[in-house]
């Protein structure tokens, strides 16, 4: 399934073909068009969800005989049992409800620009958004539309895209420049080997290969790898940084037994890179490497930057939370195959707010679009990460003597919030995750409380904008349809 996935490609009617890294990708983050966008959309779904629709049942009857083997009562189970957390469901679910308010001033803000832009007959102010025009290939994160977005367009741009490509960065400079933050926090450098054996450009000699980013542990406590088809953007700094928070963990807890070589719990390991990631992001440290040039500090351009940081952070968090829900349904049997793609739908109406461009039917197999599924990768860790990764921030910037609002922290230097980090990765998996977690903030479980405070202003700021336009919250309307493209 995975290699399916990753040789799949949308052919245009003059036989030119693309393939989802970066062509795509590429398409779903940049164009406004709403044809070129649903070519891409429904090209894609056709081309790598469809296919997989046997394999992926036949892969649910395997996954379970292995799961209930080993003493489990589905795969699910055993997915879940990793967090040992036996209220780890209602966990979850508190946390989502404490947040979905502010999902839904930022899903009623989007809608509000989409339908500046795209107009009446694609975006209802009631309904869900159709679900290619968020700039994202699974409208996971929508950082691809802040242009569209942006709420004061004369005051601090927030993109280093331009800059990067203007100032002839490449993908080794963005793994060099990542490297240059972990160690500046007096964290472990990579190795030479990690530079001689990575594969951090897609290969130009024919070869495909799986694009989606990872990072490898050989378990030799010298070879350590990353493999990435870089492209020279911000969001790709971005997973630079995330990948490169993966390979510092191994290093970390190298010297661990086996066993115990693995994250506190998944979303630890998944949140390190991308807590050191919100410190690069601020326009204060992107300045600093050049890549911004203007950079004011004022309400205005306070509000553009959180805005461009919750399209990522809060946008991602219902599709994070529904990946899992999804799967866990289909291995418990909840979903029989027969609804596969029904039910799909309907955790996206009624999590994320999206609706499909075109009709959808059993035919279709839209989750297999999305790499996790086919490469069997479990996802509810990306949402338990996007809570904890702002715990740990707020953690180390009270460590690094920060002051002042959360969002303007940059951990760069700190040597104290590199060894509360460093000591906690040592552990590895060798003690329950809420004693690592104690270790780093004080207490032992999740919380959204900081990720709020982070984004405290920005809520203030959107609940009166929509307010004031009188937006409808959430999507009431929810059987509307967009009209067909053309
Ligand atoms: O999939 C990834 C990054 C890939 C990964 O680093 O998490 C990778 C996934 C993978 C796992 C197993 C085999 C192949 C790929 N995970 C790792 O490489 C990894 C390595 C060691 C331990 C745990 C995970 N991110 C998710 C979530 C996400 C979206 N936007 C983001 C921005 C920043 C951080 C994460 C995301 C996504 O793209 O949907
Ligand atoms: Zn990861």
């Amino acid at each position: 399934m995975e290699t399916k996935y990753s040789i799949a490609e949308v052919c245009r009617t003059d036989g030119t073909c693309y393939p989802l890294d970066p062509d795509l990708q590429k398409i779903m983050a940049e164009s406004r068009d709403y044809d070129e966008l649903l070519f891409a959309w429904k090209g894609w779904r056709d081309a790598a969800g469809k296919i997989l629709r046997e394999d992926y049942k036949r892969y649910v009857e395997l996954a379970n005989k292995a799961a209930t083997l080993n003493g489990h009562t589905d795969n699910g189970a055993f997915w879940r049992s990793l967090y040992e957390t036996p209220t780890f469901e209602e966990d979850l679910e508190a946390l989502w409800k404490e947040l979905e308010p502010l999902y839904l001033n930022v899903h009623a803000y989007v809608r509000r620009a989409l339908y500046k832009h795209y107009g009446t007959k694609y975006i209802n102010l009631e309904g869900p958004i159709p679900a290619h025009l968020l700039g994202n290939m699974w409208a996971q994160t929508w950082s691809g539309i802040m242009d569209l977005v942006m709420p004061y367009p004369d005051a601090t741009q927030v993109d280093a895209t331009p800059a990067m490509v203007a100032q002839g960065w490449n993908s080794t400079r963005m793994f060099q420049e990542s490297d240059r933050f972990f160690t500046s926090m007096g964290l472990l450098p990579m190795p030479q080997e990690f530079w001689d054996k990575s594969m951090l450009e897609k290969p130009s000699d024919g070869r495909q290969v799986v694009c989606h980013a990872s990072a490898w542990d050989f378990y030799n406590r010298k070879d350590f790898r990353i493999k990435q088809c870089t492209v020279v953007t911000m969001d790709d700094l971005i997973t630079v940084h995330h990948e490169m928070g993966h390979v510092q963990y191994f290093l970390q807890y190298k010297d661990q037994p086996v066993s115990f070589r693995d994250g506190a719990n998944p979303g630890f390991h998944e949140a390190i890179g991308d807590v050191l990631a919100l410190s690069v992001s601020t326009p204060k440290h992107l300045q600093s490497i050049g890549l911004l040039d203007k950079v004011e500090s004022n309400h205005e351009s306070d509000i553009n930057f959180l805005m461009s940081m919750a399209l990522d952070k809060i946008a991602f968090l219902p599709f994070g939370y529904l990946m899992d829900q999804w799967r866990w349904k289909v291995f418990d049997g909840r979903i029989p195959s027969s609804e596969y793609n029904k039910e799909w739908w309907n955790l996206r109406l009624k999590y994320q707010g999206l609706c499909p461009p075109v009709t959808r039917t059993e035919d279709d197999f839209d989750p297999g679009a999305k790499f996790h599924i086919p490469a069997n990768v479990p996802y509810v860790r990306y949402f338990v990460s996007f809570i904890i990764q702002f715990q740990f921030h707020k953690a180390l910037c009270d460590a690094a003597n920060h002051v002042g609002p959360l969002h303007t922290c940059d951990i760069y230097q700190s040597k104290e919030a590199g060894k509360l980090l460093g000591d906690v990765m040592k552990l590895g998996y060798s003690k329950p995750w809420p004693e690592a977690m104690a270790m780093i903030t004080g207490q032992s479980k999740m919380s959204a409380q900081p990720l709020m405070q982070y984004f405290q202003p920005l809520i203030q700021w959107l609940e009166e904008e929509n307010n004031k336009n009188n937006e409808v919250r959430g999507w009431p309307n929810y059987n509307w349809k967009p009209s067909d493209p053309g």
